[in-house]
């Protein structure tokens, strides 16, 4: 995608969850996330690159003692449909015995939540909780019903960029989540 259709995109975008909207799901889920696991002395693994954004929001709101590594996994690409999980990163972290929290941008059809949460529970981490800034409403998940422990927000089966989504590699930036014009 060229500079100039990047910002075509961006203009012709339908915004679907604008700035406000987004920081009070935030606020929400570190409320929750608080409840769950302040005194779990958890592992917060941010899953690259989606899950940037969001979790550099989310981690000064959590006011209690915790260690922070990423992961990097991508299925998608510069495409707006999912291939086999390719591993670039593991955690560097020793997780045996460890609550894990896993923070993602988005779960889409769950393959890579999926997949994390069965490397973490491998590497002999007690439990492996789930936080994602959206979950996508479709009938097409790995297993039917599968849910993060923390969402934020519900959003309809659209092709979405902004607030670490991207289209083809470009507004992971964009300050809102958008879909793609006819996505
Ligand atoms: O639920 P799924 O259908 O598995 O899709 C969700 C994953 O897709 C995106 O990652 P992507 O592979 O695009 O890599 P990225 O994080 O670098 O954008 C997103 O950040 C999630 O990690
Ligand atoms: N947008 C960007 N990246 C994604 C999406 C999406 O809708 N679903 C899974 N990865």
């Amino acid at each position: 995608m060229t500079f100039d259709e990047a910002r075509r995109v961006l203009d012709e975008a339908d915004l679907l969850m604008g700035e406000e909207e987004i920081q009070g799901a935030i606020g929400r889920m570190a409320g929750e996330i608080t409840g769950r696991l302040a005194g779990s002395n958890p592992v917060v693994l941010c899953i690259m690159n989606g899950g940037l954004i969001f979790s550099g929001q989310l981690l000064p709101r959590l006011h209690f003692p915790l260690e922070l590594d990423y992961v990097h996994a991508t299925r998608y690409g510069q495409a707006t449909w999912g291939d086999r999980l390719n591993w670039h990163r593991r955690p560097h972290l020793n997780l045996v015995g460890r609550t894990v929290l896993l923070l993602d941008d988005i779960l889409d059809e769950g393959i890579t939540l999926a997949a994390i949460i069965e490397y973490c529970r491998g590497m002999g981490a007690l439990e492996v909780l789930t936080a994602v800034l959206v979950e996508k409403l479709h009938s097409r998940k790995v297993t039917p019903g599968i849910r993060a422990d923390f969402t934020g927000l519900e959003i309809g089966d659209r092709f979405l960029f902004g607030y670490g989504l991207d289209y083809k590699g470009y507004w992971r930036n964009a300050p809102g989540i958008f879909a793609v014009k006819g996505m």
